[in-house]
């Protein structure tokens, strides 16, 4: 095989102890762990003398050979030369990389042992096939590791091999096992990083059914853990700050219908405000510190905050079994690193909880998170200035969007002026008042709000995040500015009262608290939340393009698929400009095919890209939750949103994801140059249903031209530049598709 084809997936490291193989064969073990899918295999014997090693590898050798797995020998080149293999690996102390290739020669396989950047720069530029990345977490196998570096430690070395484009294979190493190995490979995948896979020894031989345990390693390391299903996508933080604004109604009173669970493993000192906060705010409250219990708990739907105020070693057991058990359960967790810079065991319990699994939202004050910064920050801790173009703010906007790139996460930065990013805009906030920083606690309370918005709102976590952040803030104006408010002890019980009150006159549809919302994307100006009576910045106050079942399958069959397919194209374009939100979907994937190639690009920012088997697209419970039904008014129910169609067939899918859209009180614009059926005369009969059922039927121009409703915007002037380009093109549309209707 040759050696840029060797798959390093599953790849398996013996153990010829006792302690893990027990008096098992090892022949056996490894020929069972092939059986169950393992992908590359390495013969790494500490004890047993050379005539043994060489005897085993060779025996290693011929079984692996029948499975086409490549076999490589630990430490000992002369051992791979005497059994004839396919490489070896070397560690640090071993002999040196150019030394090995010289002996081995160019088509062997030569992987090296890294724990740090300096060393996988080397080992890359001397010319190692694959790093062997770790150690990754302590593990009883290897006692005297030099590094025990995290998931961070590996995050940052493959930042580097991505950022770098060396041409490099990468697994890691060191306590990897069923229960954390999808995690570990989804938290070091993204953004041009990833894994090429992971080496195990006690997790297969150790294990009582080494071709089991394969199998099952094997599945886990190509599925992505549960709460990856959720993560903010790269759509939702394209989103403006006025778009965000719009949904902090809905968020506020979702939370009230549905009093999520907030689960508090809280510091001592704030129990009782925070279960006091959590019940204002419309949440259900458990106050539970006892990890035994988390794993019932994560099954009820809310969100945890470990808040680790009053940390101890128990305390950090507790946490770490909690935060497993809402990961596997798919359920958001809360992550407050209180005092975090502050003692080294706090520096530890910070490394813990973050390598022990994943938290959706980090939250802190800016020393705090920039003490969650892998290696430390160089950012001086001078304050938050709340002036936008403030150096100090933009720089802090940039650590914390590394922050929550490395991590994958949402971060949370209190200050004068509150900062919230996903990794991409950096959202700033100054909303809040003086007293909050005067009261213990006010931090510790606010992760429980977050806690039970992005309880309620799993699937749009960045939205729920922000509109926590701006709820408590104004809250606590509304509460400071109160008559009967003389300083910060009157304050808290007028903060809890107010926490109350924005919350039952958001129920009531009365938003007028929201006008004092100041929010902005670093650098621009405060975004106005704005309800339908004041003037809108664009015509559109909620715009969407649905693109239905563009899929291969479809392309020799849809009457004028081609030409559809340009508009669509144009649409999609112009939906980047404008940030309108794309949602895609496809009719029984496995079977059709994906979207058509010509779309995976415009499409991969899509907020919503599912498969179906339903005909309408509102059948798919994440697109049906984005477009609950509406209400004009927006106080029994968000804004309807103004949908734009396209895509295939126009009598079946659109038909029924367009009257569904209806039913729930939206407006629907089908897109006449961007919709077709097999047969045409399905098309124009179901156009005619279309409009009796209330549906604009118009042509993309049309509908982008509405959409932006004044040439005064920003966005206009690229919009019409992309409609002049595709003129000629359409033409041919609108006459091919549409000029006998
Ligand atoms: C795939 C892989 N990665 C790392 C190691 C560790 O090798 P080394 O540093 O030489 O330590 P020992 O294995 O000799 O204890 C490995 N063996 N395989
Ligand atoms: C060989 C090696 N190198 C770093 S950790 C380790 C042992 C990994 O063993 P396990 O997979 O049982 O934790």
């Amino acid at each position: 095989m040759p050696k840029h084809e060797v798959d390093y997936s599953l790849y398996l490291v013996t153990d010829s102890t006792p302690a893990i193989l027990g008096d098992a064969d090892i022949c056996s073990v490894v020929e069972a762990a092939l059986k169950g899918g393992v992908t590359c295999v390495q013969y790494r014997d500490k004890t047993s003398d050379t005539g043994v090693l060489v005897s085993t590898g060779r025996k290693l050798h011929e079984i692996t050979k029948k499975y086409k797995i490549p076999l490589l020998i630990n430490d000992r080149i002369d051992v791979a030369l005497a059994v004839g293999c396919e490489g070896v690996h070397i560690g640090q102390d071993d002999l040196d990389l150019p030394t090995a290739r010289k002996i081995l020669g160019e088509d062997a396989i030569v992987g090296v042992t890294v724990s740090n950047i300096a060393e996988a720069e080397a080992a890359t530029k001397g010319g190692a096939d694959y790093l062997g990345i770790g150690t990754v977490f302590a593990t009883s196998t290897k006692e005297n590791t030099k590094s025990i570096i995290g998931v961070e430690g590996l995050q940052e070395i493959l930042l580097k091999i991505a950022a770098e484009n060396w041409p490099v294979k990468t697994v890691c190493i060191g306590g990897i096992n069923a229960s954390n190995v999808s995690r570990v490979v989804w938290q070091s995948s993204g953004k041009g990083k990833s894994l090429d896979g992971v080496a195990v020894v006690s997790a297969i031989m150790a294990a009582k059914d080494p071709e089991a345990a394969s199998k099952e390693l094997l599945q886990l390391v190509k599925s992505p853990p549960a709460f990856a299903k959720s993560v903010v996508s790269a759509g939702q933080q394209k989103r403006s700050p006025q778009e965000l604004l719009s949904l902090v109604p809905y968020i506020i009173k979702t939370v009230n219908s549905k009093k999520p669970l907030s689960h508090n493993m809280t510091n001592l000192v704030v129990q009782n405000f925070a279960a006091n906060v959590a019940l204002s705010v419309g949440a259900s409250p458990i106050m539970a510190n006892y990890g035994e219990e988390a794993k019932d708990l994560a099954k009820l739907g809310g969100a945890l905050v470990i808040n680790m105020g009053t940390v101890t070693p128990d305390g950090l057991t507790n946490y770490l079994k909690a935060l497993k058990a809402y990961n596997d359960a798919g359920q958001p967790v809360v992550y407050d690193p209180v005092g975090a810079g502050a003692t080294a065991v706090r520096r530890s319990a910070v490394k813990s909880i973050l390598g022990g699994g994943y938290v959706d939202v980090l939250k802190g004050n800016q020393s705090e998170i920039l003490s969650c910064v892998p290696g430390g920050s160089n950012i001086q801790q001078r304050g938050v200035d709340s002036e936008s173009g403030n150096q100090n703010l933009q720089e802090l906007g940039s650590a914390i969007k590394e922050l929550a790139r490395l991590r994958r996460h949402i971060v949370v930065m209190t200050g004068k002026t509150d900062l919230v990013t996903a990794g991409e805009s950096v959202f700033a906030i100054e909303n809040g008042h003086e007293y909050l920083g005067m009261v213990t606690g006010t931090g510790c309370c606010l992760g429980t709000t977050i806690s039970a918005a992005i309880a309620a709102h799993p699937n749009d976590k960045l939205a729920a995040t922000i509109s926590a952040v701006l709820y408590y803030g104004i809250a606590a104006e509304l509460a400071a500015e109160r008559p009967d408010v003389k300083g910060p002890g009157t304050f808290v019980p007028a903060f809890i009262d107010e926490l109350y009150n924005v919350r039952k006159a958001t129920v009531k549809g009365d938003l007028e608290w929201l006008k004092r919302a100041k929010v902005t994307v670093t650098g621009q100006k405060f975004a106005r939340f704005s309800t339908m009576a004041d003037k809108p910045q664009r015509h559109f106050q909620r715009p969407a393009v649905f693109v239905c079942d563009m899929q291969e399958k479809f392309r020799s069959a849809i009457w004028k698929f081609d030409l559809i397919l340009r508009t669509t194209q144009k649409v999609l374009r112009a939906a980047k400009i404008l940030d309108v939100p794309i949602i895609v979907t496809t009719q029984n994937g496995t079977k059709l095919g994906p979207t058509v190639s010509e779309l995976q690009e415009l499409t991969a920012d899509a907020v919503v890209n599912a498969d179906k088997t339903a005909f309408s697209m509102l059948r798919v419970p994440e697109i049906a939750a984005r477009f609950p039904r509406a209400d004009p008014t927006g106080a029994a129910g968000p804004l309807p949103s103004e949908v734009a169609i396209v895509g295939i067939e126009t009598h079946i899918c659109v038909t029924q994801t367009a009257l569904d859209l209806l039913e729930r009180g939206h407006k629907v614009y089908v897109l006449a140059d961007g919709v077709s059926s097999c047969n045409e005369m399905d098309a124009r009969v179901a156009f005619a249903r279309l409009r009796a059922a209330g549906a604009v039927i118009t042509t993309s121009e049309s509908w982008l031209y509405e959409c932006m409703g004044d040439a005064g915007i920003p966005q206009f002037r690229d919009v019409a530049k992309l409609v002049k380009e595709t003129g000629p093109g359409m033409k041919e549309v609108l006459k091919g598709l549409i000029s006998n209707l």
